[in-house]
C-alpha cells in the first residue's frame, strides 16, 4: 500500500468521465484496481529506456491473472510517428485485443501521447491508463486527454482527445531521469506558474538549483500545484474550445522550433524559448508589464532552461506557426499575458511586433 497519496480529480463536468491523478510513491499497487476485474488483456506500452519497468509491469499484471503483453517503442519523439502507431496496432491485433481490454502507457510524455493515441484509435477507442515517468508527463502530458503523434509537417498534427481512466504519478520514477530531462519538465511547471499559479514561481525562485532535481524540497508541491492548474483548466474545456488554449502558452513558437529541429529538441526546452518569445510579444503589444516579462528570463535561466534560438530561422518558423492549431484561417493567434496569471489571446499581431519580439529571442 502507498504512503501519502494525493488524489486530484479531473473532468466529471460537461458530460466527461471523471478520473483521478494520484501523486505519491509506490503507487503501482493501485494499477490492478484501476484496470478492473472484468478485463482480460492489458498491453503495456513503454519506451526502450524503461525496458525493465515495462517487463516488470507486464509480469506483475500476468501474475494478477491478466493476459499481459509489453510493447516496446523508441525513446522520446521517435515514438510519436504513424509507423510506431501502426506497429502498436499490429501488436494489439495479434494479441486479440478487444474493446474491453486496457492499454497502459508508461514513460515520458512522448510515450503517453503515443499510448493514448493508440488507445483512441484502436477499435475507435479503448480504455487507457497513464503511468508518467518524467516530471513533464506527470504535470502535463498524461493529464487532460490530448493524445497524438507528429508528422513531417508539424508537431502533434494528428491526434484525438481521449482522456485516460486514471493517472499514476509515482515520484520515485523521477530518480532515474537524466537532469536535462528533469529540467525540461520544469518549463511546463513554470508555464503553470505564469498562467495561473504564481506560488509555483516563488517556490522555484526560492532555490532554483534545488528545483533542478527531484531531491529538491518542493518537488511534490510543484508537481501537485501544476497538476491542479491543468486539471482545473481541462475539466472545464476538454476539447479546447476556449479557455484550454491558455495551456498552449509559449507553444506556438515552441512547436515550430521542434519541427525545425526535426524533433531532436526536448519539448520543454522549446517551450522555454517559446515563453520568452510570448513574454516579449506581450510586452511589445502593450499587454505585459516589464517586471513580469523580465521575470520569464530570470526564472527560466535560473533553472538552466534556454531563452534563445537561431535568428536566421525566423522566416521558416513564421511559416510553420501559420498552421498552429490555434490559427484560424490566415489569422495567427498567440497566448500572451495581460499580467501575472492573466492569460489572454493576442490575435493577428502586427508582423513588425512579431519580428521585434523574435529579435529578443534570436541569436
Ligand atoms: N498531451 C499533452 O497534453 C502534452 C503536454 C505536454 C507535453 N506533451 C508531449 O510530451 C512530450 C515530451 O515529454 P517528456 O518531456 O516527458 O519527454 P520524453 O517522453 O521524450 O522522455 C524523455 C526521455 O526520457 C526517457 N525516460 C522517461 N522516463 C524515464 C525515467 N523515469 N528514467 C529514465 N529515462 C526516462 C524517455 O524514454 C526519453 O528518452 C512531447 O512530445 C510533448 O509534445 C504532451
Ligand atoms: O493540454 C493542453 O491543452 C496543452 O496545450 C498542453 C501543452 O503543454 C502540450 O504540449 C500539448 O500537447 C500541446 O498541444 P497542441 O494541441 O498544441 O499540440
Ligand atoms: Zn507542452
Amino acid at each position: 500500500m502507498s504512503e501519502t497519496v494525493t488524489r486530484i480529480q479531473v473532468g466529471g463536468t460537461a458530460g466527461t468521465e471523471p478520473y483521478e491523478v494520484l501523486v505519491g510513491r509506490q503507487l503501482l499497487g493501485e494499477l490492478g484496481g484501476l484496470i478492473g476485474n472484468r478485463v482480460k488483456r492489458v498491453a503495456v506500452i513503454h519506451p526502450e529506456a524503461l525496458e525493465d519497468t515495462g517487463e516488470a509491469l507486464r509480469a506483475d499484471l500476468a501474475g494478477q491473472g491478466f493476459e499481459a503483453v509489453a510493447i516496446q517503442v523508441p525513446n522520446a519523439e521517435e515514438a510519436k510517428t504513424a509507423e510506431v502507431a501502426a506497429y502498436c496496432w499490429k501488436a494489439l491485433g495479434q494479441s486479440g485485443f478487444t474493446r474491453t481490454d486496457v492499454i497502459v502507457g508508461v514513460g515520458g510524455g512522448a510515450t503517453t501521447d503515443l499510448a493514448g493515441f493508440v488507445a483512441a484509435t484502436w477499435l475507435r477507442g479503448v480504455r487507457w491508463i497513464a503511468i508518467p515517468t518524467t516530471v513533464l508527463a506527470m504535470v502535463d502530458a498524461a493529464v487532460g486527454g490530448k493524445t497524438g503523434i507528429n508528422t513531417a509537417e508539424g508537431k502533434n498534427l494528428v491526434g484525438s482527445f481521449h482522456p485516460p481512466a486514471g493517472v499514476l504519478c509515482d515520484l520515485a520514477a523521477l530518480d532515474s531521469l537524466p537532469v536535462n530531462d528533469y529540467v525540461s519538465g520544469l518549463a511546463e511547471i513554470i508555464k503553470a506558474g505564469f498562467i495561473a499559479d504564481p506560488v509555483i514561481l516563488d517556490l522555484i525562485e526560492s532555490d532554483p538549483q534545488a528545483a533542478r532535481t527531484p531531491a529538491g524540497p518542493h518537488t511534490s508541491e510543484l508537481v501537485e500545484r501544476s497538476i491542479r492548474v491543468k486539471a482545473e483548466v481541462v475539466s472545464g474545456d476538454l476539447k479546447e474550445s476556449g479557455r484550454r488554449e491558455i495551456l498552449n502558452y509559449g507553444h506556438t513558437l515552441a512547436h515550430a522550433i521542434e519541427k525545425n529541429e526535426r524533433y531532436q529538441w526536448r519539448h520543454g526546452a522549446a517551450v522555454s524559448v517559446g515563453m520568452h518569445f510570448a513574454a516579449e510579444l506581450g510586452r511589445l503589444a502593450g499587454r505585459l508589464d516589464d517586471a513580469t516579462a523580465d521575470r520569464h528570463r530570470t526564472v527560466l535561466e535560473a533553472v538552466g532552461l534556454p531563452l534563445h534560438y537561431r535568428y536566421d530561422q525566423w522566416p521558416k518558423l513564421l511559416e510553420t506557426m501559420k498552421v498552429d492549431k490555434k490559427s484560424r484561417g490566415d489569422l495567427l493567434r498567440f497566448i500572451v499575458l495581460d499580467g501575472l496569471a492573466k492569460p489572454t489571446v493576442l490575435e493577428g499581431p502586427d508582423p513588425a511586433i512579431l519580428l521585434a519580439a523574435y529579435g529578443e529571442v534570436g541569436q
